[in-house]
């Protein structure tokens, strides 16, 4: 597995606060990549490390294979950072081509590519001072992909989208990864649509890795046999605290080889047993697990 980015002990202070501290991460290149974590979990920090916006206080980062602040590298990267701020008096098609002709690139055709591919053809010739926060997001992310980066960072790519947009954001980035070969790493609030998009996450937990692989492995191992039976009591008897009530169902925390066994002794102690299916945790609940230990909320 070839790394995109490689950080070692990567530690940031701000006074006081240690907004990362000795994160060690490897983020493989091609796919998805989420960064997730509650607010002041140092998700930005990190980001604005691997931009070369801000030096570690200590650690080792390396992006591309290379140091940080490399115009090489930068080069080769993409990225959203926040909600973008263009220029309001210029329309997007404007603000594409003042950006391209910034970077010594881009054909027109492709700036009106880039314009269809994030929804914006419509709008090519509208000032953007009129753009909802959607329409500056999707811009925004034309502008992180027109250079033709290898790396994409989009921090919260879909705040502020409806759901049609946020649907095709959606769309966007699984193609951006999967027909272009772009490695996407997006840092969100949104775990629904993370699950949905991302291939791995590293659940971050102030300022360290709480968490981290693939979105199908990290749910799959907070699995539940989910028993639709009668009477409860006798099955809260058997389960003891393995089991938790999910609306009208239990939800049995056993490993999977233990399934059969679970529904001979129920089957032994008289429940009826309606229906028994197995049932992946949510993103959210693995979140929820990983960073209990933070409040949630800014820290001080
Ligand atoms: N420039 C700064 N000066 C002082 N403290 C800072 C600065 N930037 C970040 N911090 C602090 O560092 C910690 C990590 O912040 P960071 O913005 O990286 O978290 P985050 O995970 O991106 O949070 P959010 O989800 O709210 O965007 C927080 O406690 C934050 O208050």
């Amino acid at each position: 597995m070839t790394a995109v980015i490689e950080t070692t002990g990567l530690t940031k202070t701000y006074g006081a606060v240690r907004a990362l501290d000795g994160l060690n991460l490897s983020i493989p290149r091609g796919g998805v990549y989420g960064v997730l974590g509650p607010n002041g979990a140092g998700k930005s920090t990190l980001f604005r490390i691997l931009l070369g916006l801000i030096r570690p206080t200590a650690g080792e980062v390396r992006v591309l294979g290379q140091p940080t602040g490399d115009p090489a590298v930068t080069r080769r990267m993409g990225s959203m950072i926040e909600t973008p701020r263009f220029p309001p008096y210029l329309t997007a098609r404007q603000t594409l081509t003042w950006l391209a002709q910034a970077h010594g690139m881009a054909a027109e055709a492709e700036i009106d590519r880039w314009l269809d591919r994030v929804g914006l053809t419509e709008a090519a010739n509208r000032k953007v001072r009129g753009f909802s926060v959607g329409m500056a997001q999707r811009l925004g992310v034309a502008a992180a992909l027109m250079t033709r980066p290898d790396l994409v960072i989009l921090d919260e790519p879909t705040s502020g989208m409806d759901p049609p947009g946020i649907q095709e954001m959606r769309a966007l980035i699984r193609s951006l990864a999967d027909d272009d070969g772009v490695t996407i790493i997006l840092a969100s609030h949104q775990l629904l649509e993370v699950q949905r998009v991302c291939d791995r996450v590293a659940i971050m937990n102030r300022g360290r890795l709480a968490a981290e692989g693939k979105v199908s492995d990290l749910t799959a191992s907070g699995e539940r046999l989910r028993l639709s039976a009668t009477p409860l009591a006798k099955i809260m008897g058997v389960l003891g605290d393995r089991g938790s009530m999910d609306g009208d169902a239990v939800l049995a925390a056993i490993p999977r080889a233990e399934g059969p066994a679970l529904l001979r002794a129920l089957i032994e102690q008289g429940v009826d047993v309606d229906e028994a299916r197995w049932v992946g945790a949510d993103l959210e609940s693995v979140f929820m697990t990983e960073t209990a230990a933070a409040p949630t909320g800014d820290r001080p």
